[in-house]
Parts: C-alpha cells; structure tokens; sequence
C-alpha cells in the first residue's frame, strides 16, 4: 500500500484546483455535488438546514440547486462569511442555544433536507477522534429528527469504525432507505463515508435511547484472541488492495509489537495498523515481555507505536531499525546475518529491505517530477502572462505587432533558429567556406568568456527572469501614468502625438560606424587569415541583401546615413548634398526617380558652383543670416566628401518645395529666429566672437554622448526634463525676443482679422455698384443734368445713411436693480430694446465718467 503524503501540497488535488475554478470556499462543494447527483434532494427542497456547514460550500452549492427563494440555514462553530440567499450564525450543535436559534430561522417550518458535514478537530488520539465523530453524527441526527419534515432527506458523514454499525442501526430506524456511499471527489485514504437517509419517519414518540450515544455505542464485549499462538508462527495475510478484509470493517486495527518484529512484511503493517501495543494478555506473552525490557525500546518507540497514523518517516525509518535490533537480539535472520540454512526467511528479509529502498527511490522520483512539472508550469505561466501583456499594449498601440509573436521571435526574428542575420553579420560565411572552423570557435570562446551564449545556473536565470518581471511592471506602470498623465494635460498629447508622426529615431552616424566597427574586427581577424590563405581573395558575398537599398559600401556613408540625408529637406541645402545638376528631361514629371551614377556626383558638382560660396561683399544682415546657414550646412561638414547617390523628384515636389523655402533673393535664407539662445548665438557669430568651429567643439559634450541604452524610458523621460545643455543667453538677446513676442501678440486673431476684411470688402463692393448705377445715371439721355444730379444724391445719401444707421447702435438702457426690479429675472416690467441690469453704484459711476469726460 503506497504511503499517504503528509504534505500539505499531496492534497491540493483535482477537486481543490476545479473548487478554486468555480468559487467555492473548499473541495467538498463536490461531495454533496455528486450525492445531490445521486439521490437528487437538493432540487425537491425548500428549506435545507446544513449542520457544520463553514467554510460554507454546502450552502453555497445548496443556494445554486435549490429552487428560488429558499431558506437555507447555515451553522458551524467557525464563523461563516456571508453567502447571498443563505442565513448563517456560529453555534455549537450540541448546545441548546443552537437549537433554539435553528427553531427560530425557521418558525413554524420544517426542513426538508438535513445535511451534516461535521468533523471535529482531529489530531488527538484516533479512538478519541472517531468517537467525536459519531458522536456528532448522532447530535445532528437528533437535531434532525426535530426539524425534518416527513419525508425528509439527512445526509450525515460517517467514518468507518465501530460505530458505525450502531448509527446504521439507528438511522435505519428513522428512515425509509438509507445507503452509505463514498463519492468519487471524497479521497481514498479518508476514511469518512456519507449516510443518505431517505424518508424520515417522523415517529411522534421517540424513545430517547436511540439518541443517547451511551446507549447507542455501548460496548459489547468480545473474546479476547489468542495472539500467544501467533507470535512467532503468523499467519501470511494476503494484502487486498482493493478495500477492506472479508468481514473487516473496523477502522482502528492494533497488533502486538512482536507481530511487527516477526513480520516479513513490516512497511505493511505500518501502513495498515494504528497501534502496536505492548500490552500481554492475562497469560502473559514471553516475546512481548522480552521486547518490553530490551534498552532499544525506548520511550520514543513506545510514543511511535501508540499511533502508527501520526507518523513521519523519520519515525517509520527508526521503527524499522528498531525492528532489525529485536530481530537480531531474537536471533531472527536480518540482512547482516549471514546463515545460509535459512535462506528462506533471509530472502523475506531482503525483500522488505529492497521494498524500503524502492520506496525512497520511488519518493525521489516523484519529488524530481514534481520539482521539474512545477518549474515548467511556472516557465508556462510566465510565457503567458507576457503574451497577455504584450497583446494588451498592442491593442492599445503601444507597440506594433512586429515587436512581439512571430515577427521577433518566429522563422525570421533575431531569436529564431534560422535566423541568416548573426550569422551575416559575422561574416561567418566566408568563415565556414573557407574550413576556419577554429576562429567561430575562438569567437564563440570569447563570447562565453564575456558570458554570452553560455547557459547561466537556474537560480541566476530565475533572479533574472524575476527582475525582467519586475521591469515590465514597471514599465507598464509608467506606461500606464503616462497614459493618465495625457488624459489630464493637453501639452502632454500634443508631445505624445508629435511623437508618434515622427519617422523614427536617427541614432545618427555613430550606431551604424558601431556596426561597422565591429565588422570591421572580424575582418581583420579575416584578414590575418587570408595572408595565410591567399587564395581565397574572391570577396564574400553576403547572406541576405537589403532590397529596400542599395548597398552601404557603394554611397560610402552608412546606410541609415544615407537615407537621412536623402530626404527632400536636404536637397537644396548646399555642401550637405552634392546634388549633380538635374539632367534636361523632355517630360519633366513623367518620370518619377532615377537613379544617378555614385560616380557622376562630383563630376555634377564640379559644374554647379555651390552657394557654400560666401559672397564677397555682405551687410552685417546678410552676414548674420549667411553665418546661421553656415551653421547648417557645418553640421553635415563631415560628409561633403562623400558621393551620394540623389534622387529626382517630380517636378511639381520641387517647385512646392521651393514655395516654402524661405529665401531673399539674394539667395540667403530668410530664417526667423525666435529664441533667445538663438539670437545670442547669431549675435555672436555675427560679430566674431564665436566660429563655426568653437560651435563644432561644443558639440562634443557629456549631452552628446550619453548612453540610453537599456535605461529605463521613465527614468530617461525624467532626465531629458532636466539635464539639458544650458546654453548662454545675453539681456539684449533676451529683450529682444521678448519685444518680437509683444508685437506677435499684439496683432489681432485670425478671426478678427478675417472680419475687418469682410468689412472691408463689403464696403468695395457697394462702392462698386453705386459707381455703376450712378455711371448709368450719367448715361442716360433723357435725363437732364440736374435731375441727374440729383439723383446720384438721393442715391449718395441713402447709402450714407445706411452706412450710419448700422454704426448707430443704439446703447442698452441701464436699469437698476433695485425696487421692484431687484433679483428679476429677464427683462424687467416697461423696458423695451436693449437693456443692461447694473446697481446703482454703477450708474452713478457711469455718469460721473461722462460728466468728467466731457469736461475734459
Ligand atoms: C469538513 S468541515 C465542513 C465543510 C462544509 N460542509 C463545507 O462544505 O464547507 C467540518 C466543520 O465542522 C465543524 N464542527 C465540528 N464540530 C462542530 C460542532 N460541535 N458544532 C458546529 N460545528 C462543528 C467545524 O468547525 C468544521 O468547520
């Protein structure tokens, strides 16, 4: 018989994990599931009555079955939390105040069903514990026989032991049917059982006998077996693994401690018996007496064989060792004793040892499975939880679907098996056709060294894997203020919405010199190799090509590099491009790009002067405008050398683009500078107090080469606000940024604006028509010149009083707010047109004004 697991864990089985699933409060919710299943009494009662019923998933799968509006009644000694639909109080079965307070529920009603899951605390002696338990079977069997209605249903737990019988007896008494069963969801080592009683009889006398546990468990006495006889010659008792013996249905089961001793079988009498006793019967027992007096039996033994049930292995361990003492000191053959006449027995003996070590190596086993399910569940979990997350901040834009699943990590991602890009970008290939296997080797071995690629112990990768947790959480914590931060504040969206239209970041030149950098130590690793091998000179061709571009080498810039500053923005700027000079094209427009020659750049340059050119002579204005175009264009200074490859535009792009192009026509920009920084630095630029070069020197600053790299975006967010560059500005510079914005927000709004030219327009338009009409006027022959005169007057004059009519508004009356017109609402008795409401102060106010103005 396999050892019952004594850990906690061995009993978080299917039932428990399904109870979690479903909400209820413990496993046993499926107990009474599966006897309602059974015998269906749930579904026929109205009230139910459920004695012992916390934590409370009785009820709780009482209130789901039963029919609407049913009155269920809950008490347990432990207090129950509330459940919808369900009455509960704590009390003690056995008390009359228990009683009275169940009377009280339920009125004048009568249960219909009455259900008993009570245990009482178990961890005292066994026999004490099972004499608890039926005797709490028979208290709620007699609260059940005064609140039950005729035809009632009482479901009672049980556990099989001696009095079992005695309360089948009794309950069968009481009712109609009544079956015991042990439903699937109770375990197999529980000795408990449920009593369905089916049909309560309800007799008007009861006579109180059947409820008295005295009476009901009353012992009855038994002849006392002779176990003299079967000390030292037992009986081999066949094990049935499939239940109890025939005709054995008692739960304690005691055996004298000589009987362990001389068994062949000793695991299985500790998993079977709860007590080995040293008690010798009225005759006496010689191999009982001798084991009593032997020093091996000590206290501690005599503890361990009192309850078999409450051991640990550590105390079986020591029992079987004791057991080979005694056999020793009783001459029994043991595993040490090496007498070849009694082969039989001595291979009896190996047998139990080899069973004991089975079942430690079984347990281990066990426990590295189970250690080895956990860790891959919890790996599972973990998975999970990231693609729940990652899916989430997808729906919610916060990243595009080429940052998670399949495109990073699938058949073509930098995590994939196939992956050709690590291995391109080492230029392995060349490597591998060549048979220098060596150096992939050597670099790996580097790689390793610096601890890359080499597996770490699996506490490290669980730190790791918990701080990567904790990171996403913090991420998505800041991902989160972020997102409540933009709700609240307007100059956050517009940041957050700039950001998202941009194209991306440019890391600049540098990332990709990295990347190139780092080719460009394998190739000189390669290039060792090749003065030995000189043959192999054919250049290596490259796994994957990039169709998009092409090819780095050929612009000489880095890629990324290149299609920065192929943007439209930088075609004109002159000495960051060397823009050939466009070839005549018959149908300009037609064609939407060609591709120049990389080698024809220079030659294009050399025929187009380019307006890097100062010009000769220059007012300190254009110097000023021409140094801050310098100041562009000595960004891009580095790359002048290089040839680039440029692309033709349309036509109508380009005449676009020259209608947004700020410039005089001098050819200098016409840049409006609108900060102080700004201005400051024209200034001095512009009197020579700074050169192009001192601003290329500033450049390079702790601002400029800050590493971001796997920093944080919150912590980087808090810093940009911060730790900015402080460039100087001076008071003038200052002052005069500020007079531009007076004068900027002086001028009237567009809407303002928009109006008066209304206005104004009108005005044309109605000046236009009376010139015509008055033009007609003069025309007219029949007409002599007074009566023409006249008329262009009336006409004049209607127009002019039109003109004031529409000026003269007339002003709204004051009213006071006083008398009868205090605290109206609308307009006030007798005032007609436009009308203001102020207090009489105001008024007074009012006039003085006047009175003074017209003084004045
Ligand atoms: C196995 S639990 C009952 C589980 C319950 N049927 C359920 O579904 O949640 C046994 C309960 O019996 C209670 N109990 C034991 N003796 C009791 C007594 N004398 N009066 C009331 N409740 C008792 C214990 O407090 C314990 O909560």
């Amino acid at each position: 018989m396999a050892l019952q697991k004594k850990h906690a864990k061995g009993r978080l089985d299917k039932w428990y994990k399904l109870a979690k699933e479903k909400g209820y409060r413990a496993r046993a919710a499926f107990k009474l599931i599966q006897l309602n299943r059974k015998y269906g009494f749930l579904e026929k009662s109205k009230v139910l009555l459920d004695l012992c019923a916390a934590p409370g998933s009785w009820c709780q799968v009482a209130a789901e079955t039963m029919p609407a509006n049913s009155l269920i009644i809950g008490v347990d000694l432990a207090p129950i939390k509330p459940i919808p639909k369900v009455i509960t109080f704590q009390s003690d079965i056995t008390t009359e105040k228990c009683r009275a307070t169940i009377r009280q529920h339920l009125k004048t009603w009568k249960a219909d069903t009455v259900l008993h899951d009570g245990a009482p605390n178990v961890g005292t002696a066994w026999v004490q514990d099972s004499f608890n338990q039926a005797e709490l079977a028979l208290q709620s069997m007699k609260l059940a026989t005064e609140f039950l209605i005729e035809g009632g249903t009482f479901v009672t737990k049980v556990f099989r032991s001696k009095e079992y019988n005695k309360l089948l007896w009794v309950f069968n008494q009481l009712f109609t049917k009544v079956e015991a069963t042990k439903p699937p969801s109770s375990r197999n080592v529980s000795a408990e059982i449920f009593v369905v009683a089916r049909g309560f009889k309800a007799p008007k006398h009861l006579d109180p006998r059947f409820l008295d546990p005295k009476t009901v468990f009353a012992e009855t006495v038994e002849a006392a077996p002779n176990n003299e006889a079967k000390v030292f010659n037992p009986e081999i008792k066949k094990r049935k693994r499939g239940g109890y013996e025939e005709g054995d249905y008692t739960q304690f089961k005691e055996l004298p401690a000589s009987e362990f001793i001389d068994t062949t079988d000793p695991i299985a009498i500790l998993s079977t018996y709860n007590k080995l006793s040293f008690k010798q019967d009225r005759n006496g027992n010689v191999a009982l007496a001798a084991l009593d007096r032997m020093p091996e039996t000590t206290e501690e033994i005599r503890t361990c064989c009192a309850d078999l049930r409450v051991l640990g292995r550590k105390d079986f361990k020591m029992l079987l060792k004791w057991r080979l003492k005694a056999r020793e000191a009783f001459g029994l053959p043991t595993k040490n004793t090496k007498k070849p006449e009694v082969s039989e027995v001595s291979e009896e003996v190996a047998e139990v040892e080899s069973m004991d070590e089975e079942l430690k190596i079984q347990e281990e086993l066990q426990a590295l499975k189970d250690k080895d399910s956990a860790k891959r569940k919890r790996e599972r979990r973990r998975e999970n939880e990231l693609r729940q997350k990652d899916i989430v901040r997808m729906q919610l834009h916060m990243v595009a679907p080429m940052d998670i699943g399949m495109e990073q990590a699938g058949p073509i991602g930098q995590d994939a098996m196939f992956s050709l890009k690590p291995v391109d970008k080492k230029e392995a290939v060349s490597k591998i056709s060549k048979g220098k296997m060596a150096l992939l080797s050597e670099s790996e071995r580097r790689n390793q060294d610096s601890g890359i690629g080499t597996s770490p112990d699996s506490d490290s990768e669980e730190s790791d894997e918990e701080e990567d947790y904790l990171e996403r959480e913090l991420d998505d914590f800041y991902d989160q203020y972020k997102e409540r931060k933009s709700e609240r504040d307007a100059k956050y969206r517009a940041k957050k919405s700039r950001k998202e239209y941009e194209d991306g970041e440019w890391e600049g030149v540098s990332a990709d010199e990295q990347e190139s950098s780092d080719e460009g130590e394998l190739e000189e690793d390669s290039s060792d190799e090749s003065d030995e091998d000189e043959d192999d000179s054919t250049p290596t061709k490259r796994l994957i090509t990039d169709l998009d571009n092409e090819p780095s080498e050929s612009g000489g810039l880095s890629k990324r590099a290149k299609n920065f500053f192929s943007q439209d923005i930088f075609k004109d700027i002159p000495g960051i491009l060397d823009e050939p000079e466009p070839e005549p094209e018959p149908e300009a427009g037609g064609v939407d790009e060609e591709m120049v020659d990389v080698e024809e750049a220079p030659r294009a340059k050399e025929s187009k002067p380019t307006s890097t050119k100062e010009p000769k002579k220059k007012t300190p204005k254009q110097k000023k405008k021409a140094v801050a175009a310098e100041e562009q264009s000595s960004d891009s200074e580095p790359d002048k050398n290089k040839s680039f490859e440029i692309a033709k535009r349309k036509q109508d792009d380009v005449e676009m683009w020259e209608d947004e192009d700020k410039r005089r026509p001098d050819g200098t920009y016409d840049i409006d500078i609108i900060t102080a920084e700004a201005m400051t630095l024209a200034h001095q630029l512009a009197t020579g107090e700074k050169t192009k070069y001192d601003m290329m020197d500033e450049g390079f600053n702790k601002h400029a080469f800050k590493d971001r790299d796997g920093i944080p975006e919150w912590f980087l967010d808090d810093e940009s606000r911060h730790d900015r560059p402080q460039k100087p500005i001076t008071k003038a510079a200052a002052a005069a940024i500020k007079e531009k914005l007076r004068a900027l927000n002086a001028r009237p709004i567009k809407k303002v604006r928009e109006a008066k030219a209304r206005k104004k327009f009108h005005t044309a338009q109605r000046l236009e028509k009376l010139k015509k009409k008055s033009d007609l006027l003069a025309a007219d022959e029949a007409m002599t010149e007074k009566e023409k005169a006249d008329s262009i007057q009336r006409l004049m004059g209607r127009a002019t009083r039109a003109a004031a009519k529409k000026q003269q508004r007339p002003q709204p009356r004051l009213v006071v707010a006083r008398g009868i017109n205090r605290g109206v609402k609308g307009r006030p008795k007798g005032v007609k047109g436009r009308y203001k409401i102020v207090d009489a102060r105001m008024k007074k106010e009012l006039r003085a004004q006047k009175r003074i103005a017209k003084r004045k």
